[in-house]
């Protein structure tokens, strides 16, 4: 869907992205992740051309882009920002209105989409006539989504688009983002700094470094075979949160099956839940050492022994990666 082939841009005599490579498929969500001015935001704008590159070439669904004018381009591709960037002047509803009106949409089918969008991102309707400035960073952060996605594009490019909102907002918003029914068949490029975000929502996630990406892969890939030191430097810190974010619950069966659970320790999942989830379900719910889960794959129910989780999660990863290092 995406190629980046070879992209060099420079900043004067610096290269600010040196020579980058790597392909996205439709459907995917890549995550360029890294340090402070390693070349992330640059190679994102270069993909709908707010930054032209000097060399090498992008290819979306196998045509160059640079065979298509950057406003043409751009009419295909969401744009979604930190300081989210709505128009001060335009109402909520106008801004949102934005691209679908310069595709020449009708009337009556801008304001149902409009109406779409609200419901897609719970927002109220007495909004569409305020201004941005009226409304809270969380409520702006979600118009910010509902106008990038408010024509469809299949593509979607997002420049730390919940850096700005505190941290529990940041979580709800990002958990909506997830789920989101509308996003699941978007090929989305998402620049952040945040390596639990990185972990959580980008099935390849890309570590650049000074201007190139250093390993490009899967969460598990960047974990247990990371192919640069500077890779297993920049997960140290966070790497048994990440473990239990990467590894499913499912890797921890068998479990107990039981006829009948005690109702007031349920809990249902999937079976492709990560750890992490599990057992912050069963920890909000009710702080026990056993829990029973129903899986949503088989629909029976399972005694799950937290203690049992604990001593394989150590087992598998703890014991497994200071063996590697
Ligand atoms: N318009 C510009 N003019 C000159 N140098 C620039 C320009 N834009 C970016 N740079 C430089 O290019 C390098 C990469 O910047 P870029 O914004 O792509 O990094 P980043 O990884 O997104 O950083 P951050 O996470 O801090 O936003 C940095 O050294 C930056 O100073």
């Amino acid at each position: 869907m995406i190629k980046v082939e070879k992209v060099t841009k420079y900043f004067g005599n610096k290269a600010a992205v040196n020579d980058v490579s790597f392909e996205i498929s439709i459907g995917e969500t890549l995550v360029l992740l890294g340090t402070s001015g390693s070349g992330k935001t640059t190679t994102l704008r270069m993909i709908n051309r707010l930054i032209e590159a000097d060399k090498g070439d992008i290819f979306i669904s196998n045509q160059s882009i640079y065979s298509q004018s950057p406003e043409t381009l751009r009419k295909n591709i969401g744009y979604v920002i930190q300081q989210v960037g709505l128009l001060p002047h335009y109402t909520i509803a106008e801004n949102i209105a934005i691209v679908p009106k310069l595709l020449e949409w009708k009337k009556e089918d801008i304001q149902l989409r409009i109406y779409e969008l609200l419901q897609m991102f719970c927002l109220p309707e007495s909004i569409l006539t305020y201004y941005p400035s009226q409304l809270s960073g969380g409520q702006q952060q979600r118009v910010g989504l509902a106008r990038a996605l408010a024509a469809d594009p299949p593509i979607l490019l997002m420049d730390e688009p919940f850096g700005a909102l505190d941290q529990l907002t940041r979580n709800a918003i990002r958990k909506e983002f997830k789920t989101l029914e509308a996003l699941k068949n978007k090929t989305i490029v998402l620049v952040t700094h945040d390596i639990q975000e990185a972990f959580e929502l980008g099935n390849k996630i890309g570590i650049m470094d000074n201007g190139q990406i250093q390993q490009m892969g899967s969460s598990q890939e960047l974990l247990l075979t990371p192919s640069h030191d500077f890779v297993t430097k920049f997960l140290s810190d966070h790497r048994m949160i990440l473990e239990m974010k990467t590894a499913k619950i499912k890797e921890f069966f068998p479990f107990e099956p039981v006829p009948f659970p005690l109702l007031d320790q349920i809990e249902e999942i999937t079976a492709d839940a990560s750890l992490w989830d599990t057992l912050q379900k069963i920890t909000a719910t009710n702080y026990k050492k056993t829990s029973f889960l129903k899986m949503k794959s088989d629909n029976k129910w399972y005694l799950v022994d937290t203690e049992k989780v604990w001593q394989k999660f150590y087992i598998n990863n703890c014991l497994g990666n200071r063996d590697k290092q």
